[in-house]
């Protein structure tokens, strides 16, 4: 397969100006200017400009087709991208919906693929350790469950210490309380480490839950942006709904007033509206 070239070079030292994390001094771990993208007849992405302060966690939403894939596929240098203005200088990591975890490999082999070092096996219990996971070394993946898949493909991530950490749907496919455990300890392992993330998603709630900023992708460009300076944990409060509406709209969806037509549900299995 032929690499894409994702140019790494020294660049201007601007930080953006509307991210709350950047220093003046401090160059972006993610810069696009004017990026274009386009299958045949359809331009997916036009003329984007994004850039991501280090250690700063943007969550990107828009509708099916918008292009977010394809934007951290960009990121991820799994895509070409001929010769346009995109710089992500340091190391890089990808955690998807599904685990790709290989099937032959034990967890602790599938943590440390790819590592050259010596002490391997330790780097990689430390990493699955973060994750929750030092009892599962040894386990084939078969037999992880579908969070404990996530938390694995997180330790594979975590233990190549990425300066830029992309995450493209990666709770969707589990349950609702196995993703708010995962969100805890997403926003736990990003304060300890602060890479900046890129969190593709659908779910505005998880959006405004993790993140210091959130993108809007329409038409491919960036059409609308909110940072959220709630304080962590963040509560489902009037600010938080305020901002979920305005997302919402931006997203072309009207929200409902707060319990306007909704079920709510009984132990009994009784439902009132
Ligand atoms: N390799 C490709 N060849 C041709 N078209 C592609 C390719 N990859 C993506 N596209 C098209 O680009 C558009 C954006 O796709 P992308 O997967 O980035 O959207 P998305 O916002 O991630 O969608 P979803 O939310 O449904 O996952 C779609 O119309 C898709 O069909």
């Amino acid at each position: 397969m032929v690499q894409p070239r994702i140019r790494r070079r020294a660049f201007d030292t601007a930080a953006p100006s509307s991210t709350p994390i950047a220093s003046p001094a401090v160059a972006p771990a993610v810069k696009l200017t004017g990026f274009v993208r386009q299958f045949g007849e359809n331009r997916v992405i036009d003329g984007l400009d994004l850039s991501i302060a280090p250690g700063e966690f943007v969550a990107l939403l828009g509708a099916s087709g918008s292009g977010k894939t394809t934007l951290l596929r960009t990121l991820a240098g799994l895509d070409p991208i001929g010769d346009q203005d995109v710089t992500t200088p340091g190391a890089r990591a990808v955690v998807f919906q599904d685990a790709r975890l290989l099937p032959w490999k034990k967890v602790w082999r599938n943590v440390a693929l790819g590592l050259k070092d010596k002490d391997v096996r330790a780097r990689a219990e430390a990493a699955l350790k973060e994750v929750g996971l030092g009892h599962r070394l040894d386990a084939w993946p078969s037999t992880l469950s579908g969070g404990e898949s996530q938390r694995t493909a997180l330790a594979r991530a975590l233990v190549r210490e990425p300066g830029l950490l992309l995450l493209d749907e990666p709770f969707a496919a589990l349950d609702a309380l196995t993703r708010l455990k995962m969100h805890d300890l997403v926003l736990n392992l990003w304060s300890e480490h602060k890479p900046a993330v890129l969190l593709v998603t659908h779910d505005v709630d998880e959006a405004i839950s993790l993140a210091d900023r959130v993108l809007v992708l329409n038409k491919g460009k960036i059409a609308a942006e909110e940072h959220i300076t709630l304080e962590r944990p963040r509560a489902p409060d009037a600010r938080f709904q305020a901002i979920r509406r305005r997302l919402l709209g931006h997203l072309g969806v009207e929200a409902p007033a707060p319990h306007e037509g909704a079920l709510i549900a009984f132990p009994t299995g009784e439902a009132v509206q």
